[in-house]
């Protein structure tokens, strides 16, 4: 007497908890982020699948920068097998698509096992995992610089292939010794940090004028401590909840870097000053011009995003923040405790002569040295000017004794300048 459809329908959900209660598999889902912020284990998992590869997977993803150094990661939708302490583990990579304009794309690893494993899993099988990773991240050969495209809302990846180094950079001896302990104390600190309550990240701040190497300071940092690098335009943010999102799909063992602060937003710039630039502009009737350019993270906003309760999202970040006017800065950026660390990148030194030298031309010590280390302390000349000047040629006297002339000339004009 029971309708046909009725039947199939009931027939439908009790075959469907009567499954779901005997089965003998469990399935572990591990998703991209968690809690809004990048999920740790979505990240391990990713990085140590590839090692799993074997003869039960079915596809791919191969490529890389270097064609005699293929690299391999997991496609959607593969299976690998793997098998740990007799367990077998069936996993595989899931993308649909999300609802976020911001996420557009919701990815996620499937774990399939054995419901009796479960506990076993959960105890050991993650724990091991997280270790392998962290060695073969470490390892990692290439680091990569994250730019944010505002269109997809999502950050854009390219491999970072920055040259620098600690050992070419042409500044003071005793302040690249102060950086490099600092950096170490930071990444050997952990605990330290934990115990006194702070989050554990630094804020460095580098300023100084154009051409002095803080942008090459950066990228020394990223290398030595081989973390990637999100470059952040604050023009970027539509507001401060968009700052805080984007901030927040960030990575840990990273480097947040916003270049020309002064420039970035109006929201870091000394108030007093805007002011004062407004009032000329309303002059010019060029008011509407800036309000309208300016864009909408607010300077709690920025400064929330340096130490209020969201910069704590995440461990080991590094912040900084570069400028070439840090007179500009709202002296609220400027406090103490705000930028753990202020760098001052000044003009070439002659211990920064001799760096470039011994880099460009490869000689140690020459006849003019002494000229040039003389004339350099009068002289505003950058390390960039300096670089650019030896690399004209391979003639060590003749480019010597151009940047000679060069100095002189650059002398007059320094205490002309003054
Ligand atoms: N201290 C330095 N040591 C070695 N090379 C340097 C140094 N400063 C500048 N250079 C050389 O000059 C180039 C430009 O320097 P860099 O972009 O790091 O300067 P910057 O201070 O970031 O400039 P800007 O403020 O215009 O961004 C670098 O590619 C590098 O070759």
């Amino acid at each position: 007497m029971v309708p046909k459809r009725v039947q199939d329908y009931m027939f439908s959900i009790l075959s469907d908890s009567f499954s779901r209660y005997f089965s003998p598999n469990f399935t572990f889902i591990i998703e991209e982020r968690w809690q809004a912020v990048d999920n740790e284990t979505f990240r391990a998992v990713e990085a140590y699948l590839p090692t799993r590869v074997g003869p039960a997977t079915d596809s791919l993803l191969i490529g890389s920068n270097d064609p005699h150094n293929l690299e391999q990661s997991i496609p959607v939708d593969c299976k690998i097998i793997d098998k740990f302490e007799g367990m077998e583990l069936e996993w595989s990579l899931r993308s649909t698509e999300a609802k976020k304009y911001f996420h557009r794309e919701r990815r996620y690893f499937r774990l399939k096992c054995k419901k009796s494993d479960r506990e076993r899993i959960m105890k050991s099988y993650f724990t091991y995992i997280a270790d392998i990773a962290k060695t073969i991240i470490s390892k990692r050969e290439n680091l990569y610089i994250n730019t944010y495209d505002q269109e997809a809302g999502i950050w854009d990846s390219t491999v970072f292939k920055h040259p620098a180094t600690f050992d070419t950079l042409a500044m003071e001896p005793k302040l690249k010794q102060e950086i490099i302990k600092d950096l170490n104390a930071f990444v050997e600190r952990r605990d330290f940090f934990q115990g006194v309550g702070r989050a554990w990240k630094r804020g460095y701040l580098l300023y100084g004028p154009p051409g002095t190497g803080k942008s090459s300071l950066v990228a020394a940092i990223a290398n030595y401590l081989r973390y990637n690098i999100y470059d952040l335009q604050l023009q970027s943010a539509r507001s401060d909840a968009d700052l805080r999102r984007i901030l927040t799909s960030t990575t840990n063992r990273s480097i947040l870097l916003v270049e020309d602060i002064d420039c970035s937003t109006k929201a870091s710039r000394d108030r007093t000053r805007i002011k004062d630039e407004q009032e000329e502009d309303s002059e010019d009737e060029q008011t509407h011009k800036l309000s309208s350019s300016d864009p909408g993270v607010t300077l709690s906003g920025l400064l929330n995003f340096i130490d209020g309760l969201w910069s704590s999202c995440g461990d080991e970040r590094i912040i900084i923040f570069t400028t070439n006017h840090k007179e500009k800065l709202d002296p609220a950026l400027l406090r103490p405790g705000r930028m753990d660390v202020h760098v001052y990148m000044g003009y070439c030194t002659p211990a920064g002569f001799r760096k470039l030298a011994d880099a460009y031309l490869g000689i140690n010590d020459h006849c003019l040295f002494a000229t040039i280390e003389n004339l350099l302390e009068d002289a505003s000349v950058t390390p960039a000017e300096v670089a650019q000047h030896l690399m004209k040629s391979d003639q060590p006297q003749a480019i010597l004794e151009s940047f000679v002339e060069f100095l002189k000339t650059k002398k007059n004009e320094t205490e002309e300048g003054k």
